[in-house]
Order: structure tokens, then C-alpha cells, then sequence
């Protein structure tokens, strides 16, 4: 069974409030100690939106049943997830050779090298999409290894494409593959093996 590709960005409820969240997230790297802000009265104003959210959150075990709702791609993860601040987020499409890819274009929250992609970043985005690549072909399971190769550095500012598609199903081994490209040229490379395997989703 072939997984939804996206999990689609509403406007209103938690999807608009993380994004603005991303954006504060965004802003504050952005501005640093050498902005004009009043940095003492935007962290009280932060902490009391903190303050609001934590004293009406749900127990955590419902929260957890919430998120793993349905058996496809989830909403709340650190790569696509709209509900999460931490996501960039990417969305995918689906591609001619069976795969997936998703345009994003990363700022500053995500630098490493200067101007450039941190490469624990370009993990975690190549890892996810080669597994969500693994759902949308059919048969999917958790990372067991990630290869990856840095090309040449992945720009911060500017579009670039992560993609994945599965190569092979051996038993309970799959393989996949995946880039992350800009310009037509691959900046990161990886090869991933990942065993069909699936921790309960909390009900
Ligand atoms: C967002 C998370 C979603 C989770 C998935 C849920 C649903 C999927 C639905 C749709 C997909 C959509 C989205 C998914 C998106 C992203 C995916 C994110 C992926 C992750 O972020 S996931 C977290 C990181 N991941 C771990 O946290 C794994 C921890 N680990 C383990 O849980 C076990 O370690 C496991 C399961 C890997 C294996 O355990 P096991 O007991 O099932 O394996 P077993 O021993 O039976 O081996 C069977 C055969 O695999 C070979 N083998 C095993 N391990 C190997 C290795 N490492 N290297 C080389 N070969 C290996 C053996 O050598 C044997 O081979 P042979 O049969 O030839 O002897």
C-alpha cells in the first residue's frame, strides 16, 4: 500500500501557529545580539505564549495517539511534519522513475559552513525522504544504515531538491537511494538500508 505523499500544510489550527513559530525561529538567528530588538521583552512575550501552550496541552499519551493517527506519512516530524516548527517543512511530489523529490529552499536556522547547509541537516532530510520514498513505492521499514556523500557545499538561500526512490526489496532489506542537488549538480549523495520493520504506532 502506497502511502500518501504529503501530509498538506493547513492555515489555521497548529499547522499556522508552527508557522509562525518557523518564522520567529528564523528571525531570531537572523537577528542576533547586533539586531535593534528589545531581546529582554520578546523572550518575556515568547514565555508567555510557552506559558499558554503547556498549561492547555493534552496528556502526552493522547497527543501521542493524535500524531500516529492512520497508517500513512506523519504531520508532526522534524523534515515534513507541518505541525512542527523544526520542519523547513519539504513537500513532496511524486517523479517519473518512480521516486520523490521536494523544492526547499533552507535558511539560517539550518547553517552550517557559512551560508551553507549543515550536514547533520542534509541527514536528517535524506534519511526521511528516502524513507517516506520507500512508503510512496509500496514497502517501507526503519534505517538500518545511511551512507551519505558530501559533494561540494549545499547552499543555504537558494532552491535546492532533495529526492529518493527505491531501488530494490530483498526480503526484509530495501534499498534506496537519494540527492540533494542544486544547480543540476549533486551536492550530497546517499544510499540507505532499510529493514522492514515497525515499531507500533501508540493507539
Ligand atoms: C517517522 C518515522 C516513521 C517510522 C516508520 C513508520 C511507518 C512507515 C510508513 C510510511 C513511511 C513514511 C515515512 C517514513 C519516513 C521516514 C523514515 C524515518 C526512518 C527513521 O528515522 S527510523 C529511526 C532510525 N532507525 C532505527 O532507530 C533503527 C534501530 N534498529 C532497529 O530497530 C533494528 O536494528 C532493525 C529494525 C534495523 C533491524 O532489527 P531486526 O531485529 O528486525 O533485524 P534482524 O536481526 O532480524 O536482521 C534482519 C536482516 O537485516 C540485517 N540487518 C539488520 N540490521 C542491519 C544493519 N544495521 N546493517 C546491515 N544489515 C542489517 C541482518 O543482518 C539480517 O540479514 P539476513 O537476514 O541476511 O541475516
Amino acid at each position: 500500500m502506497t502511502i500518501d505523499l504529503q501530509a498538506s500544510a493547513r492555515h489555521c489550527g497548529v499547522d499556522g501557529a508552527s508557522a509562525a513559530a518557523r518564522r520567529v525561529i528564523a528571525a531570531l538567528v537572523r537577528a542576533g545580539d547586533i539586531s535593534t530588538a528589545d531581546m529582554t521583552d520578546i523572550a518575556d512575550r515568547l514565555n508567555a505564549v510557552a506559558d499558554d501552550l503547556e498549561a492547555t496541552a493534552p496528556p502526552l499519551g493522547d497527543r501521542l495517539v493524535d500524531m500516529w493517527q492512520g497508517d500513512g506519512n506523519t504531520r508532526h516530524d522534524p523534515a515534513t511534519g507541518p505541525e512542527n516548527p523544526i520542519a523547513p517543512p519539504l513537500e513532496y511530489e511524486g517523479t517519473a522513475d518512480g521516486g520523490i523529490s521536494a523544492d526547499v529552499t533552507l535558511d539560517l536556522p539550518y547553517q552550517g559552513p557559512p551560508s551553507s547547509v549543515h550536514g547533520g541537516v542534509s541527514a536528517l532530510m535524506l534519511d526521511h525522504t528516502l524513507g517516506v520514498a520507500n512508503g510512496w513505492a509500496g514497502v517501507s521499514g526503519m534505517t538500518a544504515e545511511l551512507t551519505l556523500r558530501y559533494h561540494r557545499l549545499t547552499p543555504l538561500f537558494e532552491p535546492v531538491t532533495v529526492s529518493a526512490r527505491q531501488v530494490s526489496v530483498d526480503g526484509r532489506k530495501i534499498r534506496t537511494v537519494g540527492a540533494i542537488r542544486h544547480d543540476g549538480r549533486d551536492c550530497v549523495t546517499a544510499e540507505g538500508l532499510f529493514i522492514a520493520k515497525y515499531p507500533p504506532r501508540p493507539r
